[in-house]
Parts: structure tokens; sequence; C-alpha cells
């Protein structure tokens, strides 16, 4: 439904060249819901308003559907953004009009007559459950009920495709969850394609089926939500998806953490590993324990989920020799489990020192 090939961007900043996106490729398939992540200034509000061509792209091409947007004249691109709608973090609603002439607005750009306008708009209102609210003003609605009238003004004409930029970052959680329930609901009943972009890892484990990683403009990891989150194979995603992690070791200890690989590394080591699949149902820890004679501490344990699927990650402090230490974490991906060596702790002495 949505495909660039090889799109790059350059801005001009101070009479010099920016080049925020370095030629990417993307491919996504009718009906699915695509997740953008990437640290701040990465190029995702860049790549998504190219896929509109809100920004024209320096180079590359971009195609929805059959269509491919960077050879259309202004009068076919106009047309071909009936087909694409956009919510966005601060809403972008019309103070000056009512929700309902909000909904409408978009209608009436592409001449649809009163009655109709006015149909659609009752049916858009009862969606997004603000059928109470179609005379209310942006001024007096919540967050959570401006995104609403956003999503209802960008589904007005029906696109085949949504464009979702930063939709929950200025909610609270509990809003944000039920954002996400209209977004899946919407994406199952009318099998729209979704792009999302976001800075929120919690958004794209909920409703994306497959992310792409943004890093300076280039994409360098892509796949199933599920094999990124619980397989990362680049340190920037690892980082995303153990997001919070450190900040739920203990303090004490999270004091005495040092890079693996450091200098004196003698002390236990910090391992954070992810069960997925049938590895979650055998008694690992214990055959650590028996099978190499190492002592093991449980730190931190949780359990998330990802499209209903659920995965567990655990951080234990693994003490024992080298040798021992070595031949488990061997074992451990033996049996398919991602492990990672988050570091090393010294002792509480040398922590002073
Ligand atoms: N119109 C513009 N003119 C000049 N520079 C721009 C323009 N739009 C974006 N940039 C620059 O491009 C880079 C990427 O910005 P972009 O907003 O796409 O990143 P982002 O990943 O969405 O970041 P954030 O999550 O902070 O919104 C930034 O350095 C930004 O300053």
């Amino acid at each position: 439904m949505i495909r660039t090939q090889a799109l790059t961007k350059t801005f001009t900043v101070a009479s010099r060249p920016l080049e925020v996106l370095k030629g990417v490729s993307l491919s996504i398939d009718a009906g699915a819901i695509h997740g953008i992540i990437g640290r701040s200034g990465a190029g995702k509000s860049t790549l998504v308003r190219c896929l509109n061509l809100l920004e024209r792209p320096t180079s590359g091409q971009v195609w929805v559907g059959d269509e491919e947007l960077t050879a259309l004249d202004p009068a076919g691109l106009r047309a071909a953004r009936h087909r694409i709608g956009m919510i966005f973090q601060h809403f972008n609603l019309w103070s000056s009009r009512t929700v309902a002439d909000n909904i409408a607005l978009p209608l009436e750009l592409s001449g649809w007559a009163r009655p109709e306008r006015r149909r659609r708009v009752a049916e858009l209102l009862d969606l997004v459950g603000l059928a109470d609210k179609a005379n209310a003003y942006p001024s007096a609605l919540s967050g959570g009920q401006k995104q609403r009238v956003g999503i209802a003004r960008a589904l007005a004409t029906r696109p085949s495709v949504l464009l979702c930029d930063e939709a929950t970052s200025a909610l609270d959680p509990e809003t944000t969850q039920a954002i996400l329930e209209l977004l899946r609901t919407i994406n199952r009943t009318f099998k729209l394609t979704m792009v999302l972009i976001t800075h929120e890892m919690a958004v794209v484990r909920t409703l994306a089926d497959r992310v792409s990683v943004l890093d300076q403009g280039s994409v360098i990891e892509e796949g199933r939500t599920f094999e990124v989150f619980t397989r990362p194979r680049t340190a920037l995603t690892r980082s995303f998806v153990n997001e919070g992690l450190e900040h739920d070791l203990p303090p004490d200890l999270r004091a005495r953490l040092r890079p693996a690989g450091s200098e004196g590394n003698t002390g236990p080591e910090v391992w954070h590993i992810t069960f997925t699949g049938p590895a979650a149902n055998t008694p690992v820890m214990s055959e650590l324990v028996q099978r190499f004679g190492l002592s093991l501490n449980i730190l931190h344990g949780r359990i998330e989920t990802i499209q209903d699927k659920p995965f567990g990650q655990l951080v234990v402090e693994a003490d024992g020799p080298p040798a021992a230490r070595a031949a488990a974490l061997a074992a451990l991906s033996h049996k398919n489990l991602s492990t990672e060596v988050l570091g090393h702790v010294i002792a509480p002495a040398h922590a002073a020192a």
C-alpha cells in the first residue's frame, strides 16, 4: 500500500545542507500497522510528511496504492491526499469551528453536498464516541476528545491510509490506551493501513505489526514488532527495548554497575534474559545453578505483551568463575534465549572510591 524508494530529504539551514533522510526505502502492506521509531531528530516527522508530500522529498519516490505521488501534478496530488488521512500530536483543530464543522472540513474541500456531509459527520461522531459533542468548540474538549475529533476528521473522506505523527504523545496514559484501542478498531474494521511515528515504545508494542528503526535518516532495523523487540539487532534498538529497565534495578546495584568488558571485571555480572516461546516454560534458572554452579540473584522480572503475545524479561545478578559464566551464556544462546550482559557489579568499597 505504501512504498518509498531511496527517499532523501535535505534542508538548507544557515546556508548549509542538512541531510535529514538518507535513502529510506520502506514497504508497508495494505491493512498493516507500521511503527517508525527513533531518537528525537532522527527524521521521523520528516519521513511521515514525505509520505503524503506535505514535505517534498529531495530525491526518491513515494507510492501509495498504485499511484506514484512523486510523479503527480498539483491537482493529482490534491486528489490523492483525500485518500491519505493524518493525525497530529497537537490535534491541529480549528478553534473557531465546532466539532461537527471541523470534521466536515475535508468533505467541504472535496465538494461533498451538504446532506451527505451531514450524514457522514454523524456517522463519524458515532464512530469516535462524540455524538453528544457535535456543537461543542475544541476549547471545551479534553485532549483525548480533541484527538477523537482529529481521527474523525482524518477519516472523513474514507482514506485507505492513516498517518499518525506522535498521535498520543500529548495524552495521559489512560487516554492513550483509549485512543490506541480506537485506532486498533478502526484498523480492523476498515482495513486501513496505518503508519505510526512515535517515541513511545508502549504504543508500538501495543499496535504495530511491524516496526522500522530510524537513526540519523537511515532505517537501521526493520521487522515484525515481536522479533525486533525480543531480538533487537542494534544497540539503539536495544536501548529502546530496555527503556526503563535500569531504573527498575535496586539503586545500590545500579550505582555499582559498570559496562561489560570494562576494567576490573571480576565481580558478578548482570544479565538481561528475554524469554519467548517454548523456553519460557522450562526451568532455565535452576539449570544454570545446577549445571554451571552459578549463584543467581533475581533482580527484576516483568512480563510484557506485544500484540497480545507475552514475553518475559528477567534481570539477574550472576556470580561464579568466568568460564562457568561463559558456558552458561552459551547454553542460554543454545536454547534460543536472547541474553545481554548489562554490565558487571563492582564491590561497594570500589564504588565509593
Ligand atoms: N523545515 C525544516 N527546515 C529545516 N530543518 C528541518 C525542517 N524540518 C525538520 N528539520 C530538521 O530535520 C531534523 C529531523 O527533524 P524531524 O522533526 O524529522 O525529526 P524527528 O525524528 O521527528 O524528531 P522529534 O521526535 O524530536 O520530532 C532535525 O534536525 C530538524 O531540525
